[in-house]
Order: C-alpha cells, then sequence, then structure tokens
C-alpha cells in the first residue's frame, strides 16, 4: 500500500482520540507546527537535543498538513504509534550527509554573527550622545520695579550652536529695582549679593571661571539716567563693584536700549518655539514693563525705509529677518499710571476720584512723588498741595477714556501709526505677550484670548466695579500695591492693544499670553545673551543626516540583512531535509 494513504486513512481510522487532539490543531495553530518543522528539517542537526525523536513532533500535526511532508519520508515515519519507530540515524553518517556539522561551517557562523554583534556593538558605542556636561551663562535684568537674575545652560559638547539653552534658574533679588537706589547707590550693589550668592551655589565650581556675567538695565536706568546721568553712574559703579567680586566672568554692566530689548525679546520667543531653526512664521513680542514697553513683529508689507530707527535685520540660521521694533519709554504700566494721574490732578487738587481704581479705596498720595519721573515731571502743577486723597470710583468706561488721555493721535507723518507719530506696520501675528501682560491678565483670570474681546472687557467692568474691601477679602495674599492696581493694569493692557496698537476683536484671538516657553521665562535676557555669546549662527549648521535613534535603527537593519545574506550564500551547503532522517 502506498505509503500516503497507509499514513492519512489509517491513523484516522485507528485513533480517533489523536483525530480529535488533530481536529483541534488544525487550522493556524496546525499550520505554525508544520512550518516550525520544515524549519527544523534545516537546522543543523548539532543544535538539535540527542536523540531528537521527530515523531513526537510529527505527531502534533493535523493530518491534511502532514500529508504532503510525510510523503517524502519512509514507511516508518508515518504516525501510527503502533507500527513506527525512530531510530537515531549513525553519526558519522549523519555528518556526512550534512555539511552543517564541519568544523569549518561551525566556525564561519560562529565568526559571522561575532562579526555583525562587534560591527552594530562599535558602530553604536561609537556614536552615542556623550553623557551631558553643561555650560552656563547669567544674565541680570535690572528692571524698574526689580531685578532678576537668569541662569541659562546649554550641553557642553555642542559650542558649535547647535545645543538648546535652556533657562535652569531665576533669582528674584529682593527689593526694588537699582534705579530705586539713586540716592544710596552702594545699596543697589548689596541687594544683588544674595542671588549672586544663589548662583555661586548653582553654577558648578569649575564652570565658574568661564561662566559670563551680564546685567542689563532697562527703561528704569534710561529714565534715571535722563533724569540724573551721575547717579544712574554711582549706580552702575556700585552694582560693578558687588559683581567683580563673583568668581564669574564679568561681562559688564550697561542700559540696554528700546530697540535692543524689544529685539532680544522678539529672538527669546522665536528660539524658544524653535522657529528660528526651522525657519517658521515667527511670532511677534509684546512686552509690557513698569517703565516701558515693546512691540516687535515681522510684517510683509514692512521694509525698514520708513522709519529706519524701528527697523532691525537679522540672518538667523539661513534666514533673514527685517523686524519692526519700538519701545515705549514710559508707557509701562506703572508709568503709565503716572501719566494718567498726572493728567486727573494737573488742576492739584486735593482729592482725586479714580475710575481705574475700586470703590471703597482711598489713599493718602504725595505729589512730589507722583511727579518724580521724567514720564510726567514737566507737568507738575504748581501751588499743588504736598499730598491728595486718591479715592477709587471703578468706572470701567470713565477709565478707558483716562487711560485714552496718555496715547497722542494727533498727528502721524508715516504711512500708519500706532500712537505718538510712531511708525507702525500692519499688524502681523500671532503673538506673545509676556511680562506684566502676563501678570496682569493672569490675575484677572482673561489669558485665554478665545474668548470674545467684549466679553473681556465685560469680565473687566464687573471686576472695576467691585467693592476694595470685597477684593482685599478675596486676595488676602497678594501685595496691596499690586491688587490696588489691577483694574487700572487691565484696562491699560486692552486700551494699550485696542487703542494703542490697533488689534481688533478678530486679531486679539492672535495674541497668547505667556510667562514661559519650554521652562524658559519669556524676555530679552535669553536673545542678550544668544547674541553676545553668538550662539545663535547665521547660516543654518549641519545636522547629522539622522538622530541617534534612527542611525542605531538603520545600522541593526543593515546588519540582520548582511546576516541573512551571508546565510543564504552558504545555501549550497545547506543539508536537505529529505537527507536528515533515515529511519530503519
Ligand atoms: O508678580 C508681578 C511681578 C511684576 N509685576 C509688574 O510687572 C512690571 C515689570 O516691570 P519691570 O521691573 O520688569 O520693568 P521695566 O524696567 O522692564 O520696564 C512692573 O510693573 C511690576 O509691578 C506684576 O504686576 N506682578
Amino acid at each position: 500500500m502506498p505509503n500516503s494513504v497507509l499514513k492519512g486513512r489509517s491513523t484516522r481510522k485507528t485513533h480517533t482520540h489523536t483525530h480529535d487532539y488533530y481536529n483541534r490543531l488544525s487550522g493556524h495553530e496546525g499550520k505554525t507546527s508544520s512550518l516550525f518543522l520544515l524549519s527544523l528539517c534545516y537546522l543543523p542537526r548539532s543544535i538539535l537535543p540527542s536523540p531528537f525523536h521527530f515523531h513526537s513532533l510529527f505527531s502534533l500535526i493535523p493530518p491534511p498538513l502532514s500529508l504532503p511532508l510525510s510523503l517524502s519520508l519512509s514507511p516508518q515515519f508515518s504516525r501510527s504509534p503502533v507500527s513506527v519507530n525512530f531510530i537515531e540515524v549513525d553519526n558519522r553518517e549523519m555528518k556526512e550527509m550534512n555539511p552543517w556539522h564541519t568544523p569549518v561551517t561551525i566556525i564561519i557562523t560562529v565568526i559571522g554573527v561575532m562579526a555583525i554583534v562587534a560591527l552594530v556593538t562599535v558602530a553604536v558605542l561609537q556614536n552615542r550622545p556623550l553623557p551631558q556636561k553643561y555650560k552656563y551663562g547669567i544674565v541680570m535684568d535690572a528692571g524698574s520695579s526689580h531685578t532678576a537674575l537668569y541662569i541659562y545652560e546649554w550641553p557642553a559638547e555642542k559650542d558649535n550652536n547647535t545645543g538648546r539653552v535652556e533657562q535652569t534658574h531665576l533669582c528674584k533679588v529682593k527689593g526694588p529695582g537699582i534705579s530705586s537706589y539713586a540716592s544710596a547707590p552702594v545699596k543697589a550693589g548689596e541687594s544683588l549679593r544674595l542671588c549672586m550668592e544663589e548662583a555661586k551655589q548653582w553654577v558648578p565650581g569649575k564652570r565658574h571661571h568661564q561662566t559670563p556675567l551680564y546685567l542689563g538695565a532697562t527703561a528704569g536706568m534710561r529714565l534715571l539716567n535722563m533724569a540724573n546721568s551721575s547717579a544712574s553712574d554711582k549706580v552702575f559703579q556700585a552694582v560693578e563693584g558687588a559683581l567683580q567680586k563673583f568668581p564669574f566672568s564679568y561681562q559688564g554692566a550697561k542700559i540696554i536700549s528700546g530697540q535692543d530689548e524689544g529685539a532680544f525679546g522678539w529672538i527669546t520667543v522665536n528660539y524658544l518655539d524653535e522657529r528660528l531653526k526651522q525657519g517658521l512664521e515667527t511670532r511677534g513680542a509684546l512686552d509690557l514693563g513698569g517703565a516701558s514697553t515693546q512691540i516687535s513683529f515681522v510684517s510683509d508689507n514692512y521694509d525698514g525705509s520708513e522709519s529706519p530707527s524701528n527697523s532691525v535685520t537679522f540672518r538667523l540660521y539661513g534666514n533673514d529677518y527685517n523686524l519692526y521694533t519700538h519701545s515705549f519709554l514710559c508707557y509701562g504700566k506703572d508709568q503709565s499710571l503716572r501719566m494718567m494721574q498726572a493728567h486727573q490732578s494737573q488742576a492739584g487738587p486735593a482729592t482725586v476720584l479714580d475710575p481705574c481704581f475700586h470703590p471703597g479705596y482711598t489713599a493718602t498720595k504725595n505729589y512730589s512723588v507722583l511727579y518724580d519721573s521724567p514720564c510726567v515731571s514737566d507737568r507738575k502743577p504748581k501751588d499743588a498741595p504736598d499730598t491728595f486723597t486718591h479715592i477709587g470710583i471703578g468706572d470701567f468706561l470713565q477709565c478707558q477714556a483716562a487711560v485714552k488721555s496718555v496715547f497722542n493721535f494727533t498727528s502721524c507723518k508715516y504711512s500708519r501709526c500706532s500712537f505718538n507719530g510712531v511708525l507702525q506696520p500692519l499688524l502681523q501675528g500671532p503673538y506673545g505677550a509676556f511680562s506684566a501682560y502676563y501678570f496682569v491678565m493672569n490675575f484677572l483670570n482673561l489669558t485665554d484670548t478665545s474668548v470674545p474681546l467684549e466679553d473681556v472687557k465685560e469680565k473687566l467692568k464687573r471686576y472695576c466695579a467691585t467693592n476694595w474691601d470685597q477684593i482685599m477679602q478675596q486676595h488676602p495674599e497678594v501685595k496691596l500695591k499690586y491688587l490696588a492696581e489691577y483694574c487700572f493694569s487691565g484696562t491699560y493692557i486692552l486700551t494699550l492693544l485696542t487703542e494703542g496698537y490697533n488689534f481688533t476683536s478678530e486679531s486679539y484671538s492672535d495674541i497668547k499670553f505667556i510667562k514661559k516657553i519650554k521652562g524658559s521665562d519669556a524676555g530679552w535676557t535669553l536673545g542678550y545673551m544668544l547674541n553676545l555669546t553668538n550662539m545663535i549662527p547665521a547660516e543654518a549648521p549641519d545636522t547629522p543626516l539622522l538622530p541617534h535613534p534612527g542611525y542605531v535603527s538603520v545600522v541593526s537593519v543593515i546588519a540582520v540583512l548582511l546576516f541573512i545574506l551571508f546565510i543564504v550564500s552558504l545555501r549550497p551547503l545547506w543539508p536537505r531535509c529529505s537527507k536528515q532522517p533515515q529511519i530503519v
């Protein structure tokens, strides 16, 4: 009887319990078993356990699949548990038939595998990212209301301008801004000591001497320098003396121009957003300080020719930018409040009713303090009493009208202006608004610019009308000076944006109020340091074709393919399955 018939049929007839088992196995599992067995036929016998009982494996194969396979076997190789016995072929004979057994083939295989493993290991280790070491830079922002110390870090081995610079620490100096120490300059230097000590702890000792330290003073010192340049010099001397006592690489303290403040704020925002590196559409920068405010953006219809003093050009990462920027001195929120109150008290009254302060708010204020700023000093009323009583009435609409009085919209010699006769090209979004824009709008819970502008105004109207006692009860943790001014500050921000810069209800939603981007504060300091340390290249740096994980994957895939090719190339040496088990 032909083998095929013997195997297939007799098994089914005589072993029904086995048949049930085969049925369960038929389908996917059965096919898998067959393939597995087939592949075993092609394995060097030396790696199979000896003696290896093929029959025990074949007994797992469902009948339909076992049939073609068993055709190539001798009669005893059928699944009949009664009649079939496997007997190990003589070892010598096997070796003759299966050249995989030869020591040369085994050695070649082992060497091949080892070579590929070595290749992948060396390639991966050679190109792995090195353990990170960092370099540091320190920038002090000497603002009008306070000084802040920022520590930045970047990977040391990426000094070729490709590493990301990030803010790693912020220390807020206790006390007012350095311009407030005009009458006691030494104290300006002393005030910085605690934050400098903190920086010494923060930056690893071995990096101290190579860590650049910069101090940039903004509008507070600009105003002091205008009002009293020798006092400003003395403040700087004291500050320099204090900073030079520390082991960092001191790079100087200076007043930065309003144009630089605007441009570096814009660089910071777009650097952190990775818009510069990727050549994406940039984000305009809106910065509101205590003594000045900056607006900076790129506009398609602006080439800088109309008002060159508002134009800053850069080539960054291979792209050219023609930035419009303007800094309005005295239009920070503290100085604009003074300007508004100066407007309200021009006649020198003993009582000033203020719509931008909450109903129930009352304070006695000093005229000479109010007018002690170059922003308002020329308007000081003659024959005014020493003090006035400042009384809040909390009326948003009247407050808006009072705020508007600080802007001059009468003349414009350019194609279009913002206010005070300053050129402003057509707005082109998106925008990031930071510093006091964020502090104020965040406090008022108005940072969501998808809320229609009219609703924002309505909310602010209700807030301004809230009684001062209630406001104090609701926010016991907030400094009273800040708390009293949020109605004014919110109204000022909305008026500056809509009336001053011409944001509409629609373009208002292009603004995003931001404090930090990817862990770093938005502000001019990072852009300033990136510029002074040449950390942003003019041309796009060469980047590796693949990031490290991609590189590892490609090397591994190529190595595996090489290995498969190697095995296939040994095909003439492959044993044939039919030659393997000899049944006697
Ligand atoms: O938590 C805070 C911190 C600061 N500010 C205000 O934000 C502005 C920051 O001004 P800065 O001192 O930076 O002034 P600049 O000199 O840059 O104009 C000042 O009006 C501060 O009163 C605030 O409203 N909340």
